[in-house]
């Protein structure tokens, strides 16, 4: 089984490819996998396969809204084993893989999500970097709600991205007080307005078109970038700054993007990296399996050791 590891960010994932979707992507082998102990270490998995090969494989139910079966599809896993409706830093990754590895020669392209169609833009590719523009859809301001993280409660606005985040924007919070907050444990929050969990950013007001934020992701935990996170940043930052429309650049732990909102659609511009590819040995990665079906057979322990109550039931 041939991976590629790359990372959008420092939000980092391994890219299996499987374009007739063939591979058993259990939980258990997306969690050992992105285990950085007893695996390659990721945030998460990108399973590089065309849309109506996974219709056909049952994994999707019905092609999202705007994919076609021949479109490439990111089947995204989180590091906990969940699946998730989009990954804004593992789109920019997996155009890039599909240039790299020769399965489009196009600069403009549609991958397939299960939020949707997500056409990009590949600026300055090579091997192993590239500027990756994506066009993220529509980004829905929903209820204000609020959560505890770190001591302190914190509130902010719903924002629906194609998955569920709460993005708060405190006014007393700059880059020093952001980057000395303790995100390792995972925050409490609200299971009646976010029933499929939620992705918590923590967000610097704007200043010359500017934010920082850091993330608590859902299914992973404190990441160094989330790129639909950004997205919600940026739009619940333009809001506190009592505009809808404009362009911020997001600094989160692992580097700058830039995120556009006009009329309630975004895009985000950003790097990928593709850092190295290989082979998994193909006795671990059957064993791997075979854990998923002996009974009292996990005795593994994700290091990513998120409470089930944050997992997502299932898309
Ligand atoms: N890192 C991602 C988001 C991945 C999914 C998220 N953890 C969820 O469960 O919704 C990004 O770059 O957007």
């Amino acid at each position: 089984m041939a991976f590629t590891k790359g990372h959008g960010t420092q939000n980092d994932f391994v890219v299996l490819e499987d374009r007739d979707a063939h591979l058993d992507l259990t939980e258990n082998r997306v969690r050992t996998l992105c285990d950085r102990r007893a695996g390659l270490g990721a945030d998460g998995v990108l399973r590089v396969a065309t849309a109506g090969a996974l219709l056909e494989r049952g994994i999707l139910s019905a092609l999202p809204d705007g994919v076609a079966a021949a479109d490439w599809f990111m089947d995204y896993r989180n590091a906990d084993g969940s699946v998730a409706e989009m990954c804004g830093n593992g789109v920019r990754v997996f155009a890039h893989y599909l240039r790299a590895a020769g399965l489009t020669g196009e600069s403009r392209f549609v991958v397939g999500s299960r939020a949707g169609a997500r056409p990009v833009i590949v600026h300055d590719v090579d091997d192993t970097d590239a500027q990756v523009t994506v066009d993220m859809g529509p980004v829905r301001l929903t209820e204000s709600s609020s959560a505890v993280l770190d001591g302190r409660r914190w509130t902010g606005t719903g924002v629906d991205v194609g998955n569920p985040h709460l993005a708060c924007v405190p006014a007393d919070l700059d880059a020093a007080g952001l980057a000395a907050l303790d995100l390792t444990r995972p925050p409490e929050y609200d299971h009646t307005v976010f029933p499929h969990g939620v992705n918590l950013e923590i967000v610097t007001p704007a200043r010359e078109n500017r934010v920082h934020m850091r993330v608590f992701e859902r299914g992973v935990g404190e990441t160094r970038s989330c790129g639909t996170g950004t997205v919600a940043a940026a739009a619940a930052a333009l809001r506190a700054d009592g505009r809808t429309d404009g362009e911020l650049t997001v600094t989160v732990p692992g580097g700058d993007v830039v995120v556009r909102i006009d009329d309630g659609h975004a895009t985000l511009r950003g790097p990928s990296v593709l850092l190295a590819s290989g082979t998994l040995s193909p006795s671990w990665w059957a064993g791997l399996a075979e854990a998923d079906r002996t009974p009292h057979a996990s005795q593994e322990m994700p290091v990513h050791s998120a409470p089930r109550s944050w997992i997502m039931d299932g898309v």
